[in-house]
């Protein structure tokens, strides 16, 4: 059995590339960083350290890594006789993945099973996404492969220059990946969880875990704490993300039924997992690209809709996305775009135009405020 795996970063090698290992398939990474290919390759082995209580070393073998930059003939190759795709390349990087896969499906053999895909980024829909996106190329491949939703969840923070292939990650994992796509013919990866109706799961994932999460890196970052886990030592900080995962929490119960005393743990674990003090994580990787973080169905305004057409507070998601909109990081390519947005555009267009939202939405004031806060903010620095 053989999986290819696109995007050998932090999720990659830490968590994907790690179970699809154990579930018994020769591993083929594709990425464009060239250095990291030939690291790759470079070695038999690498160690996945799981950091903190009830973590062990894990170790993967029998993996290469193909560069898609300088050869994406040879990951065509790969894509054409293997079992399984699989991604974790960033939203906005799908489309650059599905020329590949494409001319691979357009290779493979009729014979073999259809190609198990399964995209593994924080968004909803993504493999939906990846698929609209090899259709845009070539609608005629599609029926060679499945097309499968997950969801994905562990703390993989950015790894120390000069680590190497080996990667540090937290104990924790959930993969959660729809089961109907595979016709009862399901990928081997242990520790995954199928479901039916995969849409509970990756909403109560992305608005828990990453609202969470992003709303402590833009809380943090407001207050000047380099590390999340200064940010979650700043019980003010705490409140503020504990009030805006009790607005999720309330949107799942309503949307989703999901029982209000088992959010009610699962938020007290994460905030634990966030807060792992052998893990070192920053505001800055966590609160990285705030353009994609503040779209429309995204953890922030997508759970803040739901709750404000229900008639629920969503007051604390609206100071979590004032943080968003603060955040300023010139390394970060989106913060920059967001940054220069709020100089220039005014804040009608930029409500629209960042969060999706319709003047005539019920969520539509509260958010633009935030906006012309912000901008009257800047006029007076
Ligand atoms: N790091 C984490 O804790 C988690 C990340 N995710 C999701 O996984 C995805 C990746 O995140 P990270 O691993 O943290 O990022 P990363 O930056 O460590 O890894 C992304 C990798 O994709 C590669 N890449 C970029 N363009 C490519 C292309 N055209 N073809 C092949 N490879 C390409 C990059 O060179 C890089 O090695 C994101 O969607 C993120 O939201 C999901 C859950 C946890
Ligand atoms: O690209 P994003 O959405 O910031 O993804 C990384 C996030 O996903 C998580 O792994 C949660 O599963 C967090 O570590 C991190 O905040």
């Amino acid at each position: 059995m053989k999986a290819v795996h696109f995007g050998a970063g932090n999720i990659g090698r830490g968590f994907v590339g790690l179970l699809l290992h154990e579930g018994g398939y020769e591993l083929v990474f594709s990425d464009v960083a060239d250095a990291l290919v030939d690291a790759i390759n470079a070695t038999q082995s690498y160690t996945v350290r799981e950091a903190g209580p009830g973590g062990v070393n894990r170790i993967v073998t029998g993996y290469r890594a193909v560069n898609s930059k300088t050869d994406p003939d040879a990951v065509a190759d790969e894509v054409a006789t293997a079992d399984v795709v699989t991604c974790a390349v960033g939203p906005t990087v799908l489309r650059f993945i599905a020329p590949a896969i494409v001319a691979g499906l357009a290779r493979r053999s009729p014979d073999l099973a259809p190609l198990k895909v399964m995209a593994c980024e924080n968004a909803i829909g993504a493999t939906d996404q990846l698929r609209a996106e090899i259709e845009k190329l070539d609608p005629s491949v599609t029926d060679r492969a499945a097309f499968a939703n997950t969801a994905v969840d562990r703390i993989v923070p950015a790894q120390p220059e000069g680590g190497g292939v080996d990667v540090t990650v937290e104990p924790y994992f959930e993969w959660a990946i729809e089961s109907t796509p595979f016709a009862g013919d399901l990928p081997s990866i242990p520790g995954a969880h199928f479901v039916d109706d995969l849409g509970p799961y990756i909403e109560r994932k992305l608005f828990t875990v990453n609202t969470g999460h992003a709303a402590t890196a833009y809380f943090g970052a407001q207050a000047g704490h380099v590390r999340i886990s200064d940010a979650l030592a700043d019980p003010s900080i705490v409140a503020r993300v504990g009030a805006a995962l009790e607005e999720t929490s309330a949107v799942l119960s309503a949307v989703h039924g999901l029982d209000p005393a088992e959010l009610a743990e699962y938020r007290a674990t994460i905030l634990e997992r966030f807060r792992n003090p052998e893990l070192v994580d920053t505001v800055q990787r966590v609160g990285r690209q705030p353009l994609r973080k503040l779209s429309r169905n995204e953890r922030f305004i997508g759970p803040a809709v739901q709750a404000a057409e229900r008639g629920l507070s969503t007051s604390a998601l609206v100071a979590a996305v004032a943080a968003a909109v603060a955040f300023d990081d010139e390394s970060d390519e989106q913060s920059v775009e967001l940054q220069r947005m709020l100089r220039s555009e005014d804040a009608d267009v930029l409500t629209a135009t960042v969060t999706g939202l319709e003047p005539e939405h019920p969520l539509f004031d509260a958010v633009h405020e935030v906006f012309a806060a912000r901008q009257e903010e800047l006029r007076t620095l």
